[in-house]
């Protein structure tokens, strides 16, 4: 488990990281949310070794990650934001440089390299200096690296951040694999990010928790949780805003559509259904919404950025 407590940063009298606490669980793909500036790199750093908090503690599976720092780094494989740094050194020569400074020799280095470069599919370009791969490889090669010595807990800084929509794709799809029988913690300024990969987010903003919970609860706080898109001919915005348990009727004029708000905890669809029947309108498509994690996570930090 790791376990944050009341965990604080200030930078000159700004407060970056704001008395964060938080418990996250093995099996739990956490997602760290947050708006440019929030306090998430500063947060990661404070929870890998690399920064101290001004006060608050960490601990990482039961190691104080200030007065227990080597033993803790060691449960955790670290991916820090943007790509690997010693650009010209080819990348199986860096994979055994990290397995070296991990502790690894001779037999045992070189099954942790294969088994990283199998896992990451790096075959292709392990003779390539790492400046020249594609920012999706680079990637990978920092995931190869936070992985060597297999740790049970990741903490992925931004780790799609700047890839194209099928980099994208890969690279989630080896942190769905990953997270089978580790911790993850993910920071992300990207939304669909959380809604693929996350079981959990944590939403702060200016350095404070604002939000904690599944993509679906989060989902479900938004105004358009259980509101019902409809397309179709002769609709009539006035009938749908009177039925109970509406509390209102957007037009989308782009889309040709109308989207009707549930009041909180209500559901609309049946009324909505009934009515169609009754006034014999031809509807070519329905939709019922979760909610949009997008509008919650603007909601809830709005104005609070730094
Ligand atoms: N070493 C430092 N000295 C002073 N201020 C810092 C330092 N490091 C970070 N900050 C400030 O702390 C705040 C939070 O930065 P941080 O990088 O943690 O945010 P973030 O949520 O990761 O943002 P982004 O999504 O842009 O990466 C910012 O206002 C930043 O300028």
């Amino acid at each position: 488990m790791i376990e944050i407590d009341n965990l604080t940063r200030r930078f000159a009298q700004h407060t970056v990281v704001d008395n964060l606490s938080f418990r996250v669980q093995p099996g739990e793909v956490l997602g760290f949310l947050g708006p440019n500036g929030a306090g998430k790199s500063t947060t990661m750093k404070m929870l890998t070794g690399f920064l101290a908090p001004t006060s608050g503690s960490a601990r990482i599976l039961g190691f104080d990650i200030q007065r227990q720092t080597l033993q803790a780094q060691r449960q955790i494989g670290y991916l820090p934001e943007g790509a690997p740094c010693y650009g010209d050194m080819r990348v199986a020569g860096f994979l055994g440089f990290i397995a070296e400074v991990r502790g690894f020799r001779g037999a045992e280095k070189r099954r942790r390299v294969e088994a990283a470069v199998a896992r990451l599919e790096l075959e292709m370009v392990l003779g390539q200096t790492i400046d020249t791969l594609s920012k999706g490889f680079k990637r990978r090669v920092g995931l190869a690296q936070a992985i060597l010595h297999e740790p049970p807990v990741l903490i992925l800084d931004e780790p799609t951040d700047g890839l194209d929509p099928n980099q994208k794709h890969q690279v989630r799809q080896l942190i769905a694999e990953l997270a089978r029988d580790r911790i993850v913690i993910i920071s992300t300024h990207i939304l669909e990010e959380v809604a693929a990969v996350c079981s959990r987010a944590l939403i702060i903003a200016a350095g404070r928790l604002v939000a904690d919970g599944t993509p679906l609860e989060l989902e479900s706080r938004s105004r358009y949780h259980q509101a019902v898109t409809l397309v179709g001919e002769g609709l009539e915005l006035d009938a749908l805003a009177a039925l109970p348990g509406v509390a209102g009727v957007e037009a989308n004029p782009r889309e040709g559509s109308l989207t009707v708000l549930a009041r909180p905890g209500e559901v609309i669809f049946p009324q909505i259904n009934a009515l169609i029947h009754q006034r014999g309108w031809r509807v070519r498509e329905l939709d019922v919404e979760r909610g949009r994690l997008d509008e919650v996570f603007r909601t809830l930090t709005r104005g609070e950025a730094a």
